[in-house]
């Protein structure tokens, strides 16, 4: 199966349910989803990885990153990163939102 690393970040769990939900899906297509939430970043390495990354993120606030997500985000924006540090990355990036009618 072609393996894919699959981060999630929620403050609710909606993003955690749809990132199950893509993993469940991804199997019946042949994938294999490694599935972590991105604060278990002892799980999972962004400067090695080969496979493709799926992100699924919801914001809360205004705009804001999941609890969950922080450090996450405090690191991948350090500009102390040479700026081709992630280049070898091939990534989706899912927002979750809610629909206000
Ligand atoms: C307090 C609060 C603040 C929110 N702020 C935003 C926001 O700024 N932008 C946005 O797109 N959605 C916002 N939302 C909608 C959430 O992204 C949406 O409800 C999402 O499904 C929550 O996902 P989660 O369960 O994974 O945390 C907010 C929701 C809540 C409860």
């Amino acid at each position: 199966m072609r393996r894919f690393l699959l981060l999630y970040a929620t403050q609710r769990g909606q993003a955690k349910a749809i990132a199950e939900e893509i993993s469940e899906q991804a199997v019946a297509h042949g994938f294999s989803a490694d599935l972590h939430c991105v604060s278990e970043s002892e799980k999972y390495d962004l400067k090695t990885e080969s496979a493709p990354l799926v992100v699924v993120v919801s914001t809360t606030g205004t705009g804001d990153p999941p609890d969950t997500a922080r450090k996450f985000v405090k690191e991948i924006q350090d500009k102390t990163l040479p700026a081709d540090f992630f280049a070898h990355l091939r990534y989706g990036l899912g927002q979750i939102q809610s629909l206000v009618q």
